[in-house]
């Protein structure tokens, strides 16, 4: 057993650092806000973010983050996608071993595109203190985590030991973890499930019922592969935790902050109103932003996500971002990359 830093204390945070504590390592939780380290450490409690959930006393909060990482065996970066780069890069003035990091962070940034593992790399500067990066994913929400219900999810790295590392540090009879090499691919299908997640929540907001809602799912799956195998996925890896898995329990569960958010808007709202309310991270706003760039930039069609664009960020109504989407040209079922096969079928037929 060893000892794990946690850089961030939200839901998702404490709930990972829950399951570490569970498998006997000591855990170092840093967050910034010094009355949630002294809630932490005295009450053993983080209200605001999983209230009801008494923590483990192995669980230590510390409001500095080089006494937090100093001599640790392993990092886990869960902070909000916008908080990512600052958080590394205060990470690499006062690392002073070379770690694993991993990230459970689900989430594109705007302008750069990159992905979350690709910003911690930039930031780290080099390998001279990064052993690898790996990122956690799957169907997980901090709530039911942390109530210890069964729960699966993917690690993936590009280096396999580093995978595994994390995977043994993590797995136990209630957190079930697999690996997969597909970092692209696991990283694309866990960002990009917020998007879907708005959409459906927006549906439901319209008064709408579940045939839409199926339909946002599985053709949301269709365009989140579509611009993942242009990145170079595995388009396997969208049929997996990550990828379904994590769109399933994303646009139907009344935990997810992203559904939430879309019925909001959906029932009338506005983004700023809806923001104000959630008191948690959205991810789903900013990374429709960055993907809707990503899309354009490599030519892939990705109608929903363009609709959603519209709705929050130039003025569309949803519902007529509804209509547009049910009006556009008819097309094959299937991608581009298999129409080949399907001229062929329809000729012999
Ligand atoms: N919640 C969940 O079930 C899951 C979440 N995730 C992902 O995990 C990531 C974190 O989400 P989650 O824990 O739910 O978010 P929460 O909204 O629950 O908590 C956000 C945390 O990040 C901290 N934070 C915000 N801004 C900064 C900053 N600039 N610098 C340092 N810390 C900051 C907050 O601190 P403060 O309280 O001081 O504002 C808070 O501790 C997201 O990418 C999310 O998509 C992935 C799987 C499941
Ligand atoms: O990623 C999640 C579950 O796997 C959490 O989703 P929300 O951020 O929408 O709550």
């Amino acid at each position: 057993m060893g000892t794990i830093s946690v850089l961030g204390a939200g839901s998702w945070g404490t709930a990972l650092a829950m399951v570490l504590a569970d498998n006997g390592h000591a855990v170092r939780l840093w967050a910034r806000r010094k009355e949630q380290i002294e809630e932490i450490n005295q009450r053993h409690t983080n209200e605001s973010y999983l209230p009801g959930v008494t923590l483990s006393e192995t669980i230590v909060g510390c409001a500095s983050m080089e006494q937090a990482v100093e001599d640790t065996d392993a990092i886990l970066l869960v902070v909000p996608t916008k908080a990512m780069r600052e958080t590394v890069a205060e990470l690499r003035k006062v690392l002073k071993k070379k770690v694993v990091m991993i990230h459970a962070s689900k989430g594109i940034e705007p302008g750069t595109h990159k992905r979350i593992s690709e910003m911690i790399e930039e930031e780290m500067g080099g390998t001279e203190l990064l052993e690898a990066v790996v990122v956690l994913s799957g169907p997980s929400h901090a709530e039911e985590v942390s109530q210890r219900q069964p729960t699966t999810v993917t690690v993936s790295s590009k280096c396999h030991q580093a995978a595994e590392f994390a995977q043994d540090l993590f797995m136990n009879q209630r957190f079930r973890v697999y690996t997969n090499p597909d970092l692209i691919g696991v990283e694309i299908g866990g960002a990009l499930k917020n998007i879907i997640a708005l959409v459906c929540g927006l549906t439901q907001g319209l008064g709408m019922g579940d045939n839409p809602k199926a339909a946002i799912m599985t053709r949301g799956l269709a365009e989140i592969a579509r611009l993942g195998v242009k990145l170079g996925a595995n388009p396997l890896t969208f049929a997996g935790l990550s990828g379904l898995g994590d769109l399933i329990v994303t646009c139907t569960s009344i935990h997810s902050r992203n559904f939430r958010a879309g019925k909001l808007i959906g029932e009338g709202k506005t983004l700023d109103e809806v923001l104000d309310s959630m008191g948690m991270v959205v991810e789903g706003i900013q990374t429709t932003k960055a993907t809707h760039e990503l899309a354009v930039e490599c030519g892939v069609d990705m109608p929903i996500t363009a609709s959603l664009h519209a709705v929050l960020f130039d003025g569309v109504q949803p519902k007529d971002a509804a209509e547009g989407l049910m009006g556009r040209v008819k097309k094959h079922e299937v991608e581009q990359l298999h129409t080949d096969i399907v001229d062929a079928a329809y000729r012999q037929s």
